[in-house]
């Protein structure tokens, strides 16, 4: 469904300020579909979110959604389900409770909230747990509850804000696929915030990237992920990227260094490629048909059963090499080396658009 179609359910052009701080940002969804706004520390994702929940005022742009307007609208008349990552629970009241409050928020009796409360536990897995006060409750299972009450509620707009971050590895990932399997069968739009980029590729249509206030780059997961369009989204994905100037097969970097690509390119353009497509060599690679450049150790950590090493030079560049190669070709901090990919291995793409 195209966001911008007839399907649109969200049409926001969110214009805010927080002390110093400028937040412009455009969000459109359709019905249905879930949005992951992706972002470094202090981009805004939160504001964003606080502006569309109306805790936070709208200082300029609109938001729409099923075409009414809701700025002018106060927090607890909007059609909208906001989930925390400290799962906020009422603490004198049962899971089940808890979960029924959605539905009678929206009218229904108190038996009949209770029924769909029972409903949404169970499909989280937690009828065990109805009669349970939250402080007996594990953290995953709070955040179950939490979920539970935002969506049995029904609501046209659901936010979540990083949602898994308080929970350890394996209740996160628990947790995610109950998120998953629900998001999917929400009619509403869902608005997801999270720092971590696989939430985002897991239970995302769209990914919607912010950094300093502005969308950045969005799209789906895959071309996010394949065409990274700032050093934030590159890293996130794991992927070295640069920018220059394209001629046929070859690309100039701003450095100097000059890359020859699969991908013929014209004009301003990106070049990216993954750490692992990166080989080393204590000296210069004779007859390579790779590019090569000279390149200093800058720092080596482990990543993985990888080691992953930075590399300055005319280029900063991410390598991957195995702890053997690693050992033999001594990564100390300052150590001259010679960096080499293959044509192959880059991608190359317009850096406009
Ligand atoms: N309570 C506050 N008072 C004043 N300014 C704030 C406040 N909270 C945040 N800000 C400002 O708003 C900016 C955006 O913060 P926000 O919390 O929306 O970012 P975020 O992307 O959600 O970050 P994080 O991932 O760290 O939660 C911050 O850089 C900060 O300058």
């Amino acid at each position: 469904m195209r966001p911008d179609g007839p399907h649109t359910l969200l049409d926001a052009h969110l214009v805010a300020s927080r002390g110093g701080f400028h937040l412009d940002v455009t969000l459109t969804a359709a019905a249905g579909e879930v949005v992951a706004l992706l972002g470094p520390n202090g981009a805004g994702k939160s504001t964003a979110l606080r502006v569309l929940a109306g805790l936070h005022p709208l200082d300029a742009g609109h938001l729409n959604l099923g075409g009414a307007a809701l700025s002018g609208v106060p927090a607890h008349a909007r059609p909208v389900g906001v989930v925390f990552q400290d799962y906020l629970l009422f603490p004198h009241l049962s899971a089940l409770d808890n979960v029924a409050f959605g539905p009678r928020c929206r009218g229904l009796g108190r038996a009949e909230a209770r029924r769909v409360a029972a409903g949404w536990l169970d499909r989280m897995g937690l009828t065990a747990q109805a009669r349970a006060k939250p402080r007996h409750l594990s953290g995953g299972q709070a955040q179950r509850v939490a979920l539970a009450r935002a969506l049995a509620a029904a609501p046209a707009l659901l936010l979540l804000d990083e949602p898994l971050a308080a929970l350890d590895a394996r209740t996160r990932l628990d947790t995610r696929a109950h998120l998953r399997r629900h998001l999917a069968d929400h009619p509403g739009v869902t608005i997801l915030v999270t720092h971590d980029p696989v939430d985002a590729m897991i239970l995302a249509d769209r990914i919607v990237i912010i950094e300093q206030g502005r969308v950045v780059q969005a799209g789906d997961a895959a071309t996010v992920t394949r065409q990274p369009r700032t050093d934030y989204v590159a890293r996130l994905v794991g992927l070295n990227l640069y920018r220059g100037r394209g001629s046929g097969h070859t690309v100039t970097l701003a450095g100097g260094l000059t890359l020859t690509t699969a991908d013929v390119v014209d004009g301003e353009v990106f070049v990216a490629f993954p750490p692992a497509a990166v080989a080393l060599y204590p000296q210069r690679p004779a007859g390579s048909p790779r590019n090569t450049w000279p390149a200093t150790v800058d720092g080596v950590e482990r990543h993985g059963d990888h080691i992953r090493v930075h590399l300055t030079g005319p280029a900063d560049t991410a390598a991957d090499v195995t702890p053997a190669a690693a050992t033999e070709l001594d990564l100390t901090v300052g150590r001259q080396l010679w960096a080499a990919v293959k044509a192959a291995e880059t991608r190359a793409y317009p850096a406009a658009g």
